[in-house]
């Protein structure tokens, strides 16, 4: 929808229907740094809508058979599959992603979110234990929890969002999401797509706005059980600390410092390109990135020649491009945040050897303000150093020499973070022994970031609180109770 000066303009999305809002947040291009786009800037009052919209729709939803809530996800995943190119396109300008990544990645995942939870909800059993002596049989059954609220980051967003919305209204909550305010397109597009897909009114239900105004009003409010978030660790202790006086059921899914630890029998040819995707994906911007590289020292040498060669590859463009690997970071904030890590490194006598400050980077005239920066490797660092303990969280990676097996594990681990591994080597024995060592939520060996959504995803020390994935978001987004029977 056109607004004012012709740029787009959001409503939120409430009992099935757009509604304006009193004020408006400016969201800009990552790519040109220009506004173009306005953001609903809602608040409590949007909140106290939305959670009487949500309260009326859940007696009706939650009665549901599974079959016939499965249906409706299946049918909202196949009009997001119709829309995708233009849903992507969407994320890329928004985001600053690249129209690849979006295309290939962002969106047939969230179509898949809708499609696997669609399914995975017609295949949960509940529990049965029999106590002969005593005449009693013992089950366990399942409800919906009530109202969720879903709050999800600006770097992958419709991919999270949906992460989120798909088992939550799949086990028969009604839902209150709340993108980030820097990337709200996507999910208003979706909006779009509800009532077609046979949502009823009030299931969904989409609040635009800040995490301090409208996301703490939500977090808070009192008739909102269960909180699903995914972003910054920070956050994360406020929405514990808000929602702690109404011990709320969270699930917080959050950064990570993730190690890839490259044993000298490693395939190199695997593990370097893979290894300068894990790093620079999406910008860096995903919490799996990795961002510490230990090397086996008789290794080291041909390993960074041959990484900071492939990094230079990494060609950074406009996110139209299709050619480029990747794009623009999401705000001029975060790049100015992601550049004072360099700058922290280079204080510290630590090299920079490709990337920022480094190398050139090429733009046309209208992306030079951009939010733009290179793929840049970090050496020559100490574990201690910021580089080595903070989530940067774009486009930069620190290579450091390890020497012994127990070593590595050690250094691997002291950080605060335990989200994502990789670990590569052609032993399988140790491949075992180190990825059941690592204090890791996810570990990949000889690979990075092949999801497979029936299992547990989520990370442990402070990269969050309980699991997501078939089983685990069923568990999560529903209310289990024992019965015993006396016979
Ligand atoms: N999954 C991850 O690991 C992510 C990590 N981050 C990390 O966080 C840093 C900061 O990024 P931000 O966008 O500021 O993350 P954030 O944690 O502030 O934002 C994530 C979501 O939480 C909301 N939010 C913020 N404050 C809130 C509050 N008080 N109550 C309720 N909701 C609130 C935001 O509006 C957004 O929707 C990044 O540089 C990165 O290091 C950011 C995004 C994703
Ligand atoms: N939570 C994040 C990524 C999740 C990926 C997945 O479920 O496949 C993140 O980057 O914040």
């Amino acid at each position: 929808m056109a607004g004012r000066g012709g740029l787009l303009m959001l409503e939120n999305f409430i009992g099935g229907k757009f509604l304006p809002c009193s004020s408006y947040l400016d969201s800009y291009d990552p790519s040109t740094g220009e506004v173009y786009c306005h953001v609903p800037n809602s608040g409590k009052e949007e909140v106290e809508a939305a959670v009487e919209a949500a309260r009326a729709a859940f007696p009706g939803w939650s009665s549901r058979s599974p079959q016939e809530r499965s249906q409706v996800l299946q049918r909202l995943a196949d009009l997001l599959e119709q829309s995708l190119e233009e849903l992507a396109q969407a994320e890329s300008k928004d985001q600053g992603k690249t129209i690849t990544l979006a295309r290939t990645m962002d969106i047939p995942r969230a179509v898949h979110n809708f499609r696997f939870f669609a399914s995975s909800i017609l295949h949960h059993t509940s529990e049965c234990t029999q106590m002969d002596h005593l005449g009693c049989l013992h089950y366990t059954v399942r409800a919906p929890v009530g109202i969720a609220a879903l709050i999800s980051p600006w770097n992958l967003p419709l991919y999270l969002l949906t992460w989120k919305i798909a088992p939550a209204i799949a086990a028969g909550n009604t839902v209150i999401a709340k993108p980030s305010e820097l990337t709200s397109v996507t999910a208003w597009m979706m909006c779009r797509l509800l009532e077609k897909a046979g949502v009823p009114p009030g299931v969904v239900n989409i609040v635009f706005g800040t995490g301090p105004r409208v996301g703490e009003a939500l977090v808070s409010h009192p008739e909102v059980p269960l909180i699903s978030f995914t972003g910054s660790q920070p956050t994360a202790e406020r929405i514990m600390q808000l929602s702690a006086p109404h011990c709320k059921k969270l699930s917080l899914e959050l950064g990570g410092k993730n190690p890839a630890v490259i044993f000298e029998d490693a395939n190199l040819a695997e593990c370097i390109p893979t290894t300068v995707r894990s790093s620079f994906a999406n910008q860096g911007e995903i919490c799996l990135c990795t961002s510490r590289i230990f090397v086996q020292r008789s290794i080291y040498s041909e390993f960074l020649k041959r990484f900071v060669e492939a990094a230079r590859m990494w060609k950074v463009g406009i996110p139209s491009d299709p050619s480029a690997d990747m794009g623009a970071l999401i705000s001029k904030a975060h790049l100015e945040k992601v550049r004072s890590y360099i700058k922290k490194a280079r204080m510290e006598g630590a090299q920079i050897l490709c990337g920022e400050g480094v190398d050139k980077l090429n733009l046309p005239p209208r992306n030079q303000a951009g939010y733009f920066m290179l793929p840049t490797v970090i050496t020559d660092v100490k574990d201690e150093s910021c580089c080595m303990k903070e989530e940067i969280f774009g486009p930069v990676t620190c290579v450091v020499p390890f020497d012994s097996e127990e070593e590595v594990i050690q250094r691997a681990n002291n950080v605060k973070y335990g989200l994502a591994a990789t670990v590569w080597s052609g032993n399988v024995g140790r491949v075992h022994r180190v990825a059941k060592k690592l204090q890791s939520g996810l570990v990949w060996t000889n690979c990075w970031l092949i999801r497979e959504l029936n299992l547990p995803f989520g990370g442990m020390k402070s990269s969050g609180v309980g699991r997501e994935g078939a089983k685990d978001s069923y568990e999560f987004f529903t209310e289990v109770k024992t019965i015993t029977v006396k016979h």
